[in-house]
């Protein structure tokens, strides 16, 4: 049993994009978002252009058809499978939405490997129009946090629950992948013993970079999708291979302290026996 919690971020660490780009990209609205960007924060802007794309005429199958276009290396599909079968529970934490992860996820056969997603809820209204709204509702008040966290987010509030439920489930060990300046703070709040998989070059890894000694996680840097599934699957399999060595020196020293109860020749038969006891 490992007990290795993967925690993902979506944009450009799954996929090799920001879904909200790529959409108001293909459905060529990017020029409008760009006018109204300097006028209104995120979240309200991608609701308020999923109402113009609706009064246009574009339907939820368009921004569908489009979602499932969106690019995604194929060695990173199949890191999630292998990760999942060695027994890891995978969670996201993304600012993108709820809509857009899930239909990319769904349309890999991908959705059911991840115990939670936590992101912007994003879901269509009865007029079968897209709505998308704050994961932290910063018009109520601000998340408090002083690291550089979008405000309708702070990925480290949601790390901080997460490592609360799994010491209540004797879960261990945290890999947190991520690539822009909002997976810094949960990267702060990983703890000696966890992995921050920064990808290379990008602003978190920016950050960590310049802000090595604030990290108490081990840091494995990975580029691209290959390196994304060769360095995740190396460092799930260090981490239990630590486990089991640490494991047997618990098995080997019950062993050790029950045969010091017996006399010499039963100690040594014993011991060469106990050896070989397949557990
Ligand atoms: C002030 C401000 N600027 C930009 C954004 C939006 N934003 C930044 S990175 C990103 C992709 C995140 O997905 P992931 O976390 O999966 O990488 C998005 C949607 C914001 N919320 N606030
Ligand atoms: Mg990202």
């Amino acid at each position: 049993m490992v007990d290795i919690v993967v925690i993902f971020d979506f944009d450009k660490t799954i996929i090799d994009c920001d879904s909200d780009n790529w959409v108001l990209d293909e459905l060529g609205a990017t020029k409008l978002f760009n006018q109204l960007l300097p006028t209104m924060p995120w979240n309200p802007l991608m609701d308020r252009m999923m109402k113009e794309l609706h009064s246009q005429g574009t339907k939820i199958e368009d921004i569908k058809a489009v979602l499932k276009r969106t690019p995604i290396h194929p060695r990173i599909i199949q890191a999630i499978k292998s990760a999942y079968a060695l027994g890891c529970d995978l969670k996201i934490v993304s600012d993108a939405n709820a809509f857009f992860i899930e239909t990319i996820l769904k349309h890999h056969g991908l959705r059911e490997y991840f115990s939670e997603i936590n992101t912007n809820p994003g879901f269509v209204d009865e007029e079968g129009r897209l709505r998308i709204f704050p994961h932290h509702d910063f018009t109520q008040s601000p998340h408090g946090c002083h690291h550089p966290c979008p405000p309708n987010m702070c990925k480290g509030t949601v790390i901080e629950r997460i490592q609360a439920s799994m010491s209540m489930k004797g879960k261990k060990t945290i890999i947190y992948l991520g690539d822009g300046v909002g997976d810094f703070c949960p990267s702060l709040k990983l703890g000696d013993g966890d992995y921050v998989m920064p990808r290379k070059n990008f602003p978190v890894w920016d950050l960590i970079c310049e802000n090595r000694r604030l990290i108490k996680a081990e840091i494995c840097e990975w580029s691209n999708g290959e390196e994304f599934e060769h360095v995740l699957l190396h460092v799930i399999n260090r981490i239990s291979i630590d486990r089991n060595n640490s494991d047997n020196t618990a098995r080997l020293y019950s062993i050790d302290c029950k045969l010091q109860t017996l006399p010499g020749a039963a100690q040594e038969k014993a011991f060469s026996h106990a050896l070989y006891v397949p557990h």
